[in-house]
């Protein structure tokens, strides 16, 4: 088998005890899983929760945190407590291993995006196990929304992995949450998450984690759009279950991607970027970015806006509001405002050095329609 990235995410529910508190032999599972995987050649990248889990009894709460402050706090408490666990952990494996705390400014920066790969990158090179968890005690909306689901898919995206394994409660993605509908159907494989199959699920967790199946299926969406394989399942017994999952064995659901991984550009403009501005354009202009693969020309731009310089990405809308895709501006919106509408020619000869295009086609990318 060819050797191949992984990028396993370890949920809360998956690392705590009843109580909440995290379990050490869980994590010793499912490290001995992580170094089989190394032991035959796979590249391997953790995404763990379980700051909170291993922090909040020092912090003096009797059970899980409520507030975002108090989880802060827990989770500052805990996150060396949990990486002290992983050292020891695969020491007795002989591996080491390198904590990184992320948050989405650090994708949404192109630099720091840059910055996060390099040093990702190197400490493959090196043969450590990164172990990523979000930096919690600044994060705010993250903490609440389960997004160390999608941070996993935003790391496999900037690794261009093969797979993303999110090991959860649930053993895969129900029709229904298994918790709550005994009737509830395991679905094996999902070819690709519509917006029905997103719509159906619902939010619910388990005890201790936090975004249910819904952030689950929204972050493999993401993540196949990378051109990353997903596995969502139980950790199980034994010595191998990492690899049976990689070998197709999983008793849990694979989302599979026919994508070719973009281009690492392409990608940051697509995915992680942050948008600046809107501009609406005609059926014209829609038709040439879509079908045509042709630049934007400010002769389609029919309305701008928010306010960007030169350089900085926008959203590009169609005149019924539907998002198109997005793309690197080749002008500010203060000129933008101005020339929008008008012909190439007369814009030349109004703005010396003004660029003809709006959007090259080069930084352009077409948002992935599903239905
Ligand atoms: N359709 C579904 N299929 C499977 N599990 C579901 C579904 N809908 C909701 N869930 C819930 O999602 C939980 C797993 O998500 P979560 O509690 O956020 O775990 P984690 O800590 O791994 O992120 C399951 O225990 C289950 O209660
Ligand atoms: N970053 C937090 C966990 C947040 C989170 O996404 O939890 P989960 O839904 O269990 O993956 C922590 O380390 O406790």
């Amino acid at each position: 088998m060819r050797k191949q990235t992984v990028v396993i995410k370890i949920g809360s529910s998956s690392l705590t005890h009843v109580t909440g508190e995290v379990s050490v032999d869980k994590l010793s599972h499912i490290v001995q899983q992580v170094a089989t995987l190394k032991k035959v050649g796979h590249k391997v990248v953790i995404v763990s929760s379980g700051a909170v889990a291993c922090g909040f009894r020092l912090l003096k709460l009797n059970g899980r945190p409520r507030t975002i402050r108090e989880k802060q706090a827990a989770a500052a408490v805990g996150q060396g407590i949990l990486i002290q666990h992983y050292r020891q952990l695969f020491r007795q494996s002989r591996m080491e291993i390198a904590q990184v705390l992320l948050n989405r400014s650090d994708f949404s920066d192109r630099q720091r995006y840059m910055n996060a790969l390099s040093t990702l990158d190197l400490l493959l090179v090196r043969d450590i196990v990164p172990v990523i968890n979000e930096n919690d005690s600044v994060a705010v909306e993250e903490i609440r929304w389960g997004d160390n689901d999608f941070l996993a898919a935003q790391v496999a995206g900037l690794l261009q992995a093969d797979w993303l394994v999110l090991v959860t409660s649930a053993d895969g993605v129900y029709t229904y949450n298994p918790e709550m509908d005994p009737e509830a159907k395991p679905i094996p494989y999902i070819s690709s998450v519509s917006q029905e199959l997103l719509e159906r699920m619902d939010w619910t967790h388990s005890k201790f984690g936090t975004g249910g199946m819904r952030s689950k299926l929204e972050a493999a969406s993401h993540a196949s759009d990378f051109g990353t394989n997903v596995y969502v399942g139980k950790a199980k017994p034994g010595d191998t279950w990492l690899l049976d999952v990689l070998e197709g064995r999983g008793t849990g659901t694979y989302i599979g991607t026919h994508e070719p991984p973009p281009s690492r550009k392409r990608q940051w403009i697509g995915f992680h970027s942050d948008i600046s501005g809107r501009l609406t354009v005609d059926e014209g202009a829609e038709r040439a970015l879509e079908r045509e693969h042709r630049s934007l020309l400010p002769c389609g731009v029919v309305s701008v806006e928010g306010q960007f310089e030169e350089g900085e990405v926008v959203e590009v809308v169609n005149k019924r509001g539907m998002t198109i895709g997005r793309g690197v501006v080749n002008m500010p919106s203060r000129v933008l405002e101005q020339a929008k509408g008008m012909q190439t020619k007369d814009i030349v000869s109004r703005w010396k050095g003004v660029p003809e295009e709006v959007i090259h086609r080069d930084n352009w990318v077409q948002t992935s329609v599903k239905s």
